[in-house]
């Protein structure tokens, strides 16, 4: 029986799974977490992807693995191959006026025409989460890094470059050339074009100043990225992808299918056989992990939305469950905002949370915990209606991440959405999706044409609730009223 493994670096932890690389069986797993904060040095992924690995068994047996990660960071290494400086993650928003200079200078100070410039040459307008607008910010707020910048890779490179031995070879002796990603992640750069299939150097040097830099190569979706030789026999390592690709591909989603994860990000995403050009920039034209596209919303809010309104009332995720189902749908005209990290979609980076229609009867935990859950659904059903304005059809919705394990989210989703829901068992699609990958890329290390193996889905639960319209109504009527962060709030 052939192993081949899957990592899911995501931005508060690193989960490694082991399957069977003919029937996707899971064989073993492991996970270990990741420091807080929106700027990380890569070195701590690596230590909790060995620390992940060693949890999963190792991988002296496995044949074949790919990482998926979190999309955007910007890791910036020097000609020695040594990182920078810490990696800028995706929910970074000081790089937020860096993106609002990049929208105008492309359309020459008009806005509206640099938005749509970026939508037809990326397929997304910058935000603060987007890599170009971090290396704009590089550029001018440390220009002593900037200049030391040799190559850029993002988080999964990186990665894939340390497990294929290059980022942890003595300095000195690392390849840049040797960096690899795949189309997924390299359309969330901000500098390559899904349309294209290709880097657009001039984007880069808008966004650095330069293009003399080392950009991972873009590998095919089921290419071999590096071959590790060891005692017990070759280790290949695959292209790997962004993490919402590698869920994608974990789930075998196909068009028509919608997933919503609610990890540290809300996302809502589609597989599509077109790219999109959304100018508004509500939707990210992204590529998928297989060949086609991946349209997607995600806001900086969501997993720790709950964490937060778990922590205000002293209850731990099941208390506020229960607060939450126990109180009236729509809890009775209070509305919570969710934007604690600021949002990035819509873009208002700078924006913050809101409490609205507080009356002494809605001073409750109940109330507080039914409109945590609900702002944060409404938001991503912003998100999903965003989507179908793009053409995207929405035949079928998924519930995944972290806080897809809250049953009062479960429950209340199909309200807000205004749709059935789809929970598929919990599991850990995304480090699935990198497994699934790797078993695509041992396939087709003997037999180019190889497809995907197919992998039978896992169980699944439908959750079906009457809409809510009152919840979407009064979240629209409140989202607009929020307080912007002053300068020096942390
Ligand atoms: N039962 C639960 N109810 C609500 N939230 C949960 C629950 N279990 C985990 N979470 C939250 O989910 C998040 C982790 O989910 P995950 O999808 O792994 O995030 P990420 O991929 O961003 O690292 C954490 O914020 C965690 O507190
Ligand atoms: O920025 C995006 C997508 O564009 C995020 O989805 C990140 O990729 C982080 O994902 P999680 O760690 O929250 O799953």
């Amino acid at each position: 029986m052939a192993l081949v493994a899957g990592v899911d670096s995501s931005t508060q932890s690193c989960k490694v799974v082991v399957r069977d690389a003919a029937t996707g069986a899971l064989v073993r797993s492991g996970r270990a977490a990741h420091p807080d904060g929106t700027e990380v040095h890569p070195r701590h992924w690596w230590t909790a992807l060995e620390e992940a690995v060693e949890q999963a068994g190792g991988l002296d047996d496995v044949a074949a693995v790919a990482v998926g990660g979190q999309q955007h960071g910007m890791v910036a290494l020097d000609a020695d191959g040594e990182v920078v400086r810490p990696a800028l993650l995706w929910n970074d928003t000081r790089s937020a006026s860096a993106a609002a200079d990049l929208v105008a200078e492309l359309g020459d100070g008009d806005v509206e025409r640099g938005a749509a410039a970026w939508a037809t040459a990326t397929g997304s307008v910058p935000v603060a989460s987007i890599t170009a607008t971090k290396l704009r910010w590089l550029r001018d707020a440390e220009p002593e890094n900037a200049a030391r910048v040799a190559a850029v890779a993002l988080p999964h490179d990186w990665l894939t470059w340390c497990l294929a031995g290059h980022g942890t070879a003595p300095a000195g002796s690392r390849d840049l050339t040797a960096l690899v990603t795949d189309r997924s992640d390299a359309s969330g750069t901000g500098y390559w074009s899904p349309t294209q299939e290709a880097y657009r150097p001039d984007l880069l040097r808008l966004a650095l100043g330069r293009d003399d830099v080392v950009l991972p190569r873009v590998a095919g979706p089921s290419e071999t990225a590096a071959v590790v030789e060891r005692p017990g026999g070759r280790l290949l390592v695959g292209p790997g992808a962004g993490d919402n690709a590698a869920a994608a591909l974990g789930l075998g989603m196909r068009p028509g299918d919608v997933t919503i994860s609610i990890g540290t990000s809300g996302v809502v995403s589609a597989v599509a056989s077109a790219p999109t050009t959304d100018a508004s920039g509500l939707v990210t034209g992204f590529a998928d992990a297989t060949g086609v596209y991946l349209p997607l919303v995600c806001t900086l809010n969501a997993s720790r939305v709950l964490d937060a309104a778990a922590r205000m009332l002293g209850v731990d995720h099941a208390g506020l469950s229960d607060l939450a189902l126990a109180a009236p749908a729509g809890a009775d005209g209070l509305v919570l905002v969710p934007y604690l990290e600021g949002e990035r979609t819509p873009n208002k980076p700078d924006a913050t949370g809101s409490l609205h229609g507080l009356r002494l009867s809605t001073t409750t935990p109940g109330h507080l915990a039914r409109a945590a859950v609900e702002g944060m659904l409404c938001a991503l059903a912003d998100g999903l209606d965003a989507l179908r304005a793009q053409g995207v059809p929405v035949e079928r919705v998924r519930l995944i991440g972290g806080g897809a394990r809250s049953e009062a989210v479960r429950r209340i989703a199909p309200a807000v959405l205004g749709l059935d829901v789809v929970v598929p068992e919990p599991g850990e699609y995304v480090a699935d999706g990198a497994a699934r990958q790797a078993a695509w890329v041992l396939a087709a290390a003997d037999d180019a044409s190889a497809a995907a193996p197919d992998w039978a889905a896992s169980g699944e639960e439908t959750f079906t609730a009457p809409a809510a319209t009152h919840v979407r109504e009064q979240y629209a009527r409140a989202r607009e009223l929020t307080l912007d962060r002053r300068d020096g709030d942390v």
